[in-house]
């Protein structure tokens, strides 16, 4: 059984649910074929733990967010990234700091590190594939490791790796969806008479929301998504600033009750076309969707994506776009990636 040694870059609510997935169900990775052991962990609240026999899970995530690993055999109270990523025993470092919309930093240069010292890297964080996945998956290959991120867009829910494996061999044109599951949620409860800041605070609660909402609700966050789409599965090479961005705060209460009562549903469209002429337009705006729109039915912090190609017209997927555990999925999946390409190199 091989054995994967992990760091774990931000002990938020992402990783956490990772970390108590390998405490609780070991099988699940025994059936995978590897085991998951976390050698370290840094934050910015808890600060760096280093134990490369392993570090004892059920302990750490006992501890109430305030303490610090400080006084812990490796622990220390700030959270040392460069050192550990570069240092510690581990073979795949577990990305999942805040996402920053702006130069996705520092989480650029965690993933940078890593990859630069032959280190896997799986992540979440959508910054470092928006604003430099090109250089940076150049980087993992020119080092032999692998840099993957399927949470990045759509959480848990598989869509990068889906349309690159699954629709292999059919021209894709466009790709268009509910990419936020934070403002999808938000407005179906402002359906429901909540107000939008009462809405939020709920979404925090749930796990939904960015560190700063201000990125769900004012679109900056689907402007990532649909930039990782678009070079992803368009081959655009845009910028997250090419994609033309409105968010959902102008939305009241009132033109979300005008819209339901015309049969409409507000919805925070993310979208990027390929033209005639080759290009590729890219857009995120709310759009009041009749009730016969296949996202219009869309409710929650479900996501759902669609897919026009040429032989099949519109393919649709659909699941989570956010949450905890959901997200976790996408580790896990990413990690699984890793042991399929660590396993094929020990093969050739
Ligand atoms: N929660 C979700 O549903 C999803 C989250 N993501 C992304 O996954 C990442 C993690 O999300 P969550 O765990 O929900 O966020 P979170 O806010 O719960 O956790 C982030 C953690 O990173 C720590 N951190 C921030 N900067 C750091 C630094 N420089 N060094 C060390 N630690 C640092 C924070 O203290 C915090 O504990 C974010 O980038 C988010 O955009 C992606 C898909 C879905
Ligand atoms: N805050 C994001 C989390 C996933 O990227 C969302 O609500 O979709």
């Amino acid at each position: 059984m091989t054995t994967y040694n992990l760091a774990l870059i931000g002990f938020g609510g992402v990783n956490r649910a990772l970390a108590e997935l390998i405490r609780d169900e070991p099988r699940r990775f025994a059936d995978l074929g590897f085991e998951l052991r976390v050698v370290a962990i840094t934050d910015l609240a808890f600060g760096s733990l280093v134990q490369g026999e392993g570090i004892d899970l059920a302990a750490v995530l006992a501890m109430p967010r305030g303490s610090s690993f400080e006084g812990l055999p490796g622990g220390s109270t700030e959270a040392r990234n460069e050192d550990v990523i570069k240092n510690s025993p581990a073979d795949i470092v577990v990305e999942a700091t805040f996402t920053s919309p702006i130069d996705g930093e520092p989480a650029v240069s965690h993933v940078r590190w890593a990859l630069e010292s032959g280190k896997h890297v799986v992540t979440t964080n959508k910054g470092p594939v928006a604003l430099k996945g090109q250089e940076l998956s150049t980087i993992a290959a020119s080092n032999g490791v692998r840099f993957e991120y399927e949470g990045a867009v759509m959480s848990g829910t598989p869509v990068i790796r889906l349309a690159h494996k699954v629709l292999g061999g059919l021209e894709l044109r466009a790709v268009q969806g509910i990419l936020n599951g934070t403002s999808n949620y938000v407005l179906g409860r402002m359906e429901a008479g909540l107000g939008l800041e009462q809405a939020i605070a709920e979404a925090q609660e749930l796990g939904y929301a960015e560190a700063d909402p201000t990125a769900d609700i004012g679109g900056s966050d689907v402007r990532l998504k649909v930039a990782i789409l678009a070079n992803e599965l368009l081959g655009a090479g845009i910028h997250p600033n090419d994609v033309e961005t409105t968010g959902i705060q102008d939305i009241t209460s009132q033109d979300v009750a005008d819209a339901l009562a015309r049969g409409c549903r507000w919805k925070l469209i993310g979208e990027a076309r390929r033209d005639a002429d080759g290009t590729v337009t890219a857009v995120v705006q709310p759009v009041a969707l009749p009730a016969g729109h296949p996202l219009a039915g869309i409710s929650g912090a479900t996501n759902a994506v669609s897919f026009t190609t040429d032989l099949l017209g519109a393919v649709t997927v659909s699941g989570p776009g956010a949450g905890r555990v959901e997200t976790a999925y996408a580790l896990i999946s990413d990690i699984i990636a890793v042991d399929e390409f660590a396993k094929g190199a020990v093969r050739a």
